[in-house]
């Protein structure tokens, strides 16, 4: 079939054709105005307990590369911040561009970040991911923006991995790695109600995005750039640009959770 991407093709202007939710009222990213996102003090720090021995696969999925976790028991799990309940963390995975100047799915005052993680979690009230994943409160996704800056250490793992999984549709197993070295030392955070940024684009996700970013050094990205989107026995296409523009607010409320 005609699988949905990021080319002229198939990218985020086409999605629409397929999924017409595309142009829907809660769609993601979003340009994250600061002037106009209200402090909530009725917000709750965000509680991220994750457990390494959660970890399994990293994949490149032929869309992303994404680290799955184990879900069948509340060892990973997102509490509090602007959600009621447990949701489970499912996968990360990344956004990034072709050059350091864009990348990010969202943006901060029409700034665009090299890159962008998404942590992506499940409500607990749902028996399943799948159950969850298209329903109104069934996801929560934690998004941190990677920076130009420094190396980070904490990427380097998640790096090395990289060059066995180049084409898409190849996995290995990746145990022990703990997403929390990923998170911003601070947790202060937006949030506001949301989809999946990629097809089927389901407005099921209550979005968290960090106000403070993560270090990435150019080189670093350089190997995030050296992926494909495209199948050992096909034409090399770069994974690059794996990102969906920002989408009409609508009318929604974003809010802050810090003065
Ligand atoms: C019906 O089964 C399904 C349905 C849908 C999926 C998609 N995968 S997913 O839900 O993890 C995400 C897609 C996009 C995400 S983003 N960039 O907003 O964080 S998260 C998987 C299985
Ligand atoms: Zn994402």
């Amino acid at each position: 079939s005609h699988e949905w991407g990021y080319s002229d093709h198939n990218g985020p202007d086409k999605w629409c054709e397929k999924f017409e939710i595309a142009n829907g009222t809660r769609q993601s990213p979003i340009d994250i105005q600061t002037s106009g996102a209200s402090y909530d003090k009725s917000l709750k720090p965000l509680k991220l307990h994750y457990d390494p021995s959660t970890s399994l696969e990293i994949l490149n999925n032929g869309h992303s590369i994404q680290v799955t976790f184990a879900d069948d028991d509340d060892s990973s799990i997102l509490t509090e911040g602007p959600i009621s309940g447990k949701y489970r963390l499912k996968q990360f995975h990344f956004h990034w561009g072709a050059s350091d100047d864009k990348g990010s799915e969202h943006t901060v005052d029409g700034k665009c970040y090299p890159a962008e993680l998404h942590l992506v979690h499940w409500n607990t009230e749902y028996p399943s991911f799948v159950e969850a994943v298209s329903k109104p409160d069934g996801l929560a996704v934690v998004g941190v923006f990677l920076e130009n800056g420094a190396e980070n250490p904490n990427l380097q793992a998640l790096l090395d991995a990289m060059d066995a999984i180049k084409f898409k549709g190849k996995q290995n197993s990746f145990t022990n790695f703990d997403p929390t070295v990923l998170l911003p030392k601070s947790l202060d955070y937006w949030t506001y109600l949301g989809s999946l940024t990629t097809p089927p684009l389901y407005e099921s996700v209550t979005w968290i995005v960090c106000k403070q970013s993560i270090s990435v050094s150019s080189e670093q990205m350089k190997k995030f750039r050296s992926l494909l989107f495209t199948a050992e026995d096909k034409k090399d296409c770069c994974m690059v640009n794996n990102y969906r523009p920002p989408q009409p607010l609508k009318g929604r409320e974003v809010r802050a959770s810090f003065k």
